[in-house]
C-alpha cells in the first residue's frame, strides 16, 4: 500500500531525541531555543518562539494582534478546521472568504469585499504549500488598518518572491504535525520581526511566568517570579525541538524531492484535459506539502470513485481540503455561507501521495494507476 504520506525522520532524529533525554532538561530549555534561533535564521525572521503545535501558534498570535470578543477576521473556510477555530478562542467571528480556483487561496478581492467596520485582521493561509499573494494582502491590510497574520502551518520552505515564508509579514505560525515537510511530532512555530510580539509570545505560551525557570535554575541569588498575566501552557519540548533540529537541516532538500516528485506527476498528466494540475506562478515557491489534482466537470470519473478505485489498487489519497462551513461545528455557519468555489474544489479535488522518500518504482506506480483509471483509452493505446 502506498500511503498518503510519511515524515521523513532518521537515525539523526532518533539520537538527537535521545541524547536530549539523557541530558535532563527535556521542555522549554537549550534545544527549544536553539531550534527557535536556527528556524528564524532559516527564514530570515528576526525571532521565532516555538510553541506545542499551529493551532496553539495561531491562537497566540490572535492574541498579540490584539483580537479579540466581537471582531471580525477574514479567513478561507476551505482550510484545516484549526484556522478559524484559532478566531473563536478569542471570542472573534470568523468570517469566510473565497478561494481562487488555481491556486486553493484565499482571493484579494473577495477578501476586501468582505471588510466590514468591525473586521481586524485578515488571516491568510499559505495552502498545501503554496503561497498565497502576501503583498496583495499587505495592501489590503494598510488601506484598511487591519492585522496581518499568516498560516503557514503547511509552508515551511516556501518562499513568495524570491523570500521564505516567515519572513514577510508581523506573525507567522508554523506546523510540525507528522502531515508537515518536517515534523517534532506534533509542534509549531511563531516567527515575527516585532520584538515587542517575541516578548509578549513567549509569556504567554508559559503561564505569562515573568522569570522563566532556566534564569532560575541558573541563578545564584533566590528569585521568585510572577506571572503577569492569564496565560497558557503552549511549550514545546526539548525532546520535539532536538528532532526539528535535525528536520530543518534537511528541508531545504526535502522541498527539493518533494518538487522533482510534482514535476513528474505535472509532466505525466499535462495532456489530461479533464484534469487541472497545481498552478506555480512565477514568484511562488510551493514545499508541495501536498499535490492536489482537481477533476473538471468533463471528468468521466466521480472523485470519490476515483478514491476508491486508487485504494483498490493499492494507491491511498486523500479528498480535497475541507471546508469548515460544512463541518458539524459549524452549522450556524452553513445557511448563510455562500462559497460556491470551495465547495467545489473540496467535493471534486483529490491530494495524490508524495513524501520522502518515493522510490521511482512507487511514483510510476501512482501515476499509472491514476492514469489507468481516468484516460484508459489512452493508457491503453
Ligand atoms: C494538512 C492536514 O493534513 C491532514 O489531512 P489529510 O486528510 O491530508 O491526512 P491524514 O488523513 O491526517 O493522513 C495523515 C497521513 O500521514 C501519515 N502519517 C505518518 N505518521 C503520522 C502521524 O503520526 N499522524 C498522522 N495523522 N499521520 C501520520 C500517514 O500516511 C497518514 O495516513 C490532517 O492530518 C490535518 O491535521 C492537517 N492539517
Ligand atoms: O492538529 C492537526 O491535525 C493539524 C493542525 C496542525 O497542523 C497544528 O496545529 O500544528
Amino acid at each position: 500500500m502506498i500511503p498518503i504520506a510519511k515524515p521523513y525522520l532518521t537515525e539523526e532524529e532518533a539520537q538527537a531525541a535521545y541524547d536530549t533525554i539523557l541530558t535532563g532538561w527535556i521542555t522549554q530549555g537549550p534545544k527549544v531555543q536553539e531550534f527557535e534561533e536556527k528556524f528564524a535564521a532559516h527564514t530570515g525572521a528576526k525571532y521565532a518562539v516555538a510553541v506545542s503545535n499551529c493551532t496553539t501558534a495561531l491562537h497566540l498570535s490572535m492574541i498579540v494582534a490584539g483580537i479579540g470578543q466581537g471582531d471580525e477576521v477574514i479567513c478561507p473556510s476551505m482550510s484545516y478546521i484549526a484556522t478559524a477555530n484559532a478566531i473563536k478562542y478569542v471570542g472573534a467571528i470568523p468570517v469566510f472568504a473565497e478561494v481562487q480556483p488555481n491556486t486553493y487561496n484565499l482571493d484579494p478581492v473577495d477578501v476586501e469585499r468582505r471588510i466590514t467596520n468591525r473586521t481586524k485582521a485578515i488571516l491568510v493561509v499559505h495552502q498545501i504549500g503554496m503561497p498565497a499573494d502576501i503583498d496583495a494582502f499587505k495592501k489590503i491590510c494598510k488601506k484598511h488598518s487591519l492585522k496581518l497574520i499568516e498560516d503557514a502551518a503547511c509552508a515551511a520552505g516556501s518562499a513568495y518572491k524570491g523570500k521564505k515564508i516567515g519572513s514577510h509579514s508581523e506573525l507567522v505560525c508554523f506546523s510540525f504535525h507528522p502531515r508537515k515537510v518536517i515534523s517534532t511530532g506534533d509542534g509549531g512555530m511563531v516567527t515575527t520581526n516585532r520584538e515587542d510580539y517575541y516578548n509578549r509570545l513567549k509569556l504567554l505560551r508559559q503561564h505569562g511566568m515573568s522569570v522563566n525557570d532556566r534564569v532560575r535554575h541558573e541563578a545564584n541569588k533566590v528569585i521568585f517570579e510572577d506571572h503577569v498575566e492569564v496565560g497558557y501552557n503552549y511549550r514545546m519540548t526539548d525532546i520535539q525541538a532536538s528532532v526539528g533540529i535535525k528536520q530543518l537541516e534537511k528541508l531545504d532538500w526535502i522541498v527539493e524531492e518533494r518538487r522533482k516528485i510534482a514535476t513528474t506527476y505535472n509532466k505525466a498528466f499535462k495532456n489530461i484535459k479533464s484534469i487541472r494540475l497545481p498552478l506555480e506562478e512565477d514568484g511562488y515557491f510551493s514545499n508541495y506539502q501536498s499535490y492536489s489534482i482537481y477533476l473538471k466537470n468533463s471528468s468521466s470519473i466521480a472523485r470519490n470513485t476515483l478514491m476508491q478505485t486508487l485504494l483498490d489498487k493499492g494507491v491511498t489519497s486523500r479528498r480535497g481540503i475541507m471546508t469548515t462551513h460544512r463541518e458539524s461545528a459549524y452549522k450556524d455557519y452553513k445557511a448563510h455561507t455562500k462559497l460556491p468555489i470551495s465547495e467545489d474544489l473540496q467535493d471534486n479535488s483529490i491530494l495524490l501521495p508524495l513524501y520522502i522518500p518515493m522510490s521511482e518504482e512507487q511514483i510510476n506506480y501512482v501515476v499509472e494507476s491514476f492514469l489507468e483509471i481516468v484516460e484508459p483509452k489512452v493508457f491503453n493505446t
